[in-house]
């Protein structure tokens, strides 16, 4: 994996889209530059079963399609079916050594919160950490309280090669703050799936981290 694949980390399920057809909007992300994509079928009234499996593949189809990374969240059974580029847990999911072990060497991305989850994390060889939530989001309902920079600020000093995502709230207004701050990229759900001009609000994203 590339510290570049992380500029635009898109997530979405069909939870996160209301009024349009999510794959229409992953499909316009990928048109627009998204660089990675995180399958995220979670929470109220969302897919199951064959039905599930059948949208992770049409989302796994595109985004081959554009040679952008599809990367599973939680589900490390559904990645190795489907030949996914890698994996995105949590604390809440199963251990870091564990899903290693399942996975061999697909990408790992693993969510860190302390020192401690830092340390487990990077021990277990994950390729990248997602820290947050940053701000306050609305898209994640056991999201813990935002954190702002500061962790983020100092996993970047201590490890300054530490491929980084910050994730939640982030919005075309307050990004450049999580830039500033030393993250690689960001990882969103609502800036994209609630744009009503998705490929102006992916160039402003990616201008952040690409323009000196
Ligand atoms: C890039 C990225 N960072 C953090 C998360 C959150 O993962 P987790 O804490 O396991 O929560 P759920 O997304 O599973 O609800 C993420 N998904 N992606
Ligand atoms: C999936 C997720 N994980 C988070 C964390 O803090 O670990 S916040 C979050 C939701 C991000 O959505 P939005 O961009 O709409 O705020
Ligand atoms: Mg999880």
């Amino acid at each position: 994996m590339k510290r570049n694949d992380l500029q635009l980390y898109f997530i979405m399920g069909t939870g996160n889209v209301l009024n349009k057809k999510p794959i229409t909007v992953l499909e316009k992300a990928l048109q627009s530059g998204i660089t990675m994509f995180q399958f995220r079928e979670k929470g109220p009234n969302t897919l199951t079963g064959q039905a599930y499996e059948n949208f992770a593949r049409e989302c796994q189809k595109l985004c081959q399609q554009y040679n952008v990374p599809f990367i599973v969240n939680d589900d490390v059974e559904l990645a190795v079916k489907l030949g996914a580029e890698g994996v995105h847990i949590g604390q809440e999911d199963l251990p870091v050594s564990m899903v290693r072990e399942k996975i061999g060497n697909m990408i790992l991305g693993v969510s860190v919160h302390s020192q401690t989850e830092l340390q487990t994390a990077l021990q277990y060889g994950a390729d990248y950490v997602g820290i947050g939530p940053i701000f306050s989001t609305t898209s994640k309902n056991d999201a813990k309280p935002p954190s702002g920079t500061e962790f983020l600020q100092q996993v970047r000093i201590q490890y300054p090669e530490l491929p980084i995502v910050a994730i939640g709230g982030i919005n075309c207004l307050n990004a450049h703050t999580v830039c500033k701050a030393g993250a690689d990229g960001i990882a969103v759900i609502s800036a994209i799936c609630e744009s009503e001009d998705i490929s102006n609000t992916v160039s402003t994203f990616k201008s952040l981290f690409t323009d000196s």
